[in-house]
């Protein structure tokens, strides 16, 4: 197995895999509906990669060094067959932890099935345990009670479960204790994540944000909270334990304390582009080489060449001129995987 590096010594361990670039949902600071709206040309069926190219890139990208995979999109759910390349990943040697991200909304129907392909985790999002609130978040498509269900048949499935939630000022600020005491009391790990700049729809301003200390500082006056070391090398939420012993949170804070020095993630498109970083403003077609009948080794150079020359720390160098210059530029979160 070779080990690459890149020009900032991180290592290459995961690859995020988006599967599907649409999505049931239409969460504001994603894919807003007047932006992704009816008419929105998402990729045709033949642009995707199949079940047969991802396995293929799976196994070339475990040789260079990944141990992690973890499927995303667009809603990765509404990939029809997901199951089966779940199992297909299981089955690579090298493979050690297989992730899931989800909105949840069609999870009860399809956890067990995920649970017996070999998926491990599932992170599912969700913003508030308010109807009205959630439902404004993610355009009016779905409640909160299915995607409540969802996580309760993973977790019965054996999945082990963790909740991402997006907090965005003046719009779910006064959930975040409400969400921490419901799932500590469930004794799922709850992650809060600052509102990021991603894509160039969703308007973004750091007024919006709320910060990684303004939500430590709220739920630490309701059961007191204390950090605890990260999991492993790179981990991206900071971790706090409740200091009654019982449960977890977590923060993303990209804004306010941001994590690239250990960025140690690939991204895959839906449609087979290489990214290494989620504010990336292009990518690598690794489909073309795929169809073009390149073998492994033209593969293995271009993805070695891709990471070995990436310097990305685009979190660590946010200001107004990073951002203005990216300001029409960057790919949207949805097609290049959360
Ligand atoms: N800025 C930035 N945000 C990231 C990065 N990786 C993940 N995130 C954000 O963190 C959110 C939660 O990540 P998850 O998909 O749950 O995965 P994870 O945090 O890697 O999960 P674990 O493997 O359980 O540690 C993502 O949806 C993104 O919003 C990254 O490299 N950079
Ligand atoms: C792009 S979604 C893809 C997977 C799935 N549809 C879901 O929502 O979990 C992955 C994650 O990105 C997060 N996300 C999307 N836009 C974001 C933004 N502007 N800031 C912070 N997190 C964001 C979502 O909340 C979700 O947890
Ligand atoms: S965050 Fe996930 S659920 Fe919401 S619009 Fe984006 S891809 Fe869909
Ligand atoms: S901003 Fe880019 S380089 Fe920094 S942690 Fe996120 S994906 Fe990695």
């Amino acid at each position: 197995m070779t080990n690459l590096q890149d020009q900032l010594h991180r290592p290459l361990r995961d690859l995020r895999i988006s599967v599907t670039d649409r999505c049931n949902f239409r969460c504001r600071y994603c894919m807003p509906a007047e932006v992704f709206g009816p008419d929105y040309a998402f990729l045709p069926s033949d642009k995707i990669l199949s079940f047969d190219e991802i396995e293929r890139l799976v196994k070339i990208f475990v040789s260079l060094g990944v141990k992690k995979i973890r499927i995303t999109g667009g809603e990765p759910l509404l990939r029809r067959d997901l199951p089966e390349l779940i199992a297909r990943i299981h089955r690579i040697k090298g493979v050690e932890d297989i992730a899931l991200t989800t909105n949840g909304s069609l999870l009860k129907k399809y956890a067990h099935s995920l649970a017996q392909a070999g998926l491990a985790r599932v992170s599912v999002s969700l913003d508030s345990l308010d109807d009205e609130r959630f439902i404004e978040m993610n355009g009016h498509r779905g409640k909160v009670l299915p995607v409540l269900e969802g996580i309760e048949k993973a977790a019965e499935a054996g999945l082990q479960v963790k909740i991402n939630m997006v907090v965005q000022k003046g719009k779910n600020e006064q959930d975040i204790v409400t969400m921490a005491q419901f799932f500590k009391e469930k004794q799922h790990i709850l992650r809060f994540i600052e509102y990021m700049d991603v894509g160039n729809s969703n308007g973004w301003r750091l007024d919006d944000v709320v910060s990684k200390k303004e939500i430590i500082e709220q739920i630490h006056q309701f059961t007191p909270l204390q950090p605890v070391a990260p999991n492993y090398k790179g981990e991206v939420a900071t971790r706090y334990q409740y200091q009654d012993a019982q449960g977890e949170i977590g923060v993303i804070s990209s804004v306010t304390d941001s994590f690239c020095s250990n960025c140690s993630r690939a991204r895959l498109s839906a449609e087979g582009s290489l990214y290494t970083c989620l504010f990336a403003t292009e990518g690598t077609d690794l489909r073309e080489l795929l169809r073009s009948g390149q073998d492994d080794a033209a593969i293995i150079k271009c993805i070695t060449n891709v990471w070995e020359t990436r310097n990305d720390r685009y979190s660590d160098e946010r200001n107004e001129q990073t951002m203005a210059k990216r300001k029409t530029s960057k790919i949207e979160m949805s097609h290049i995987g959360g």
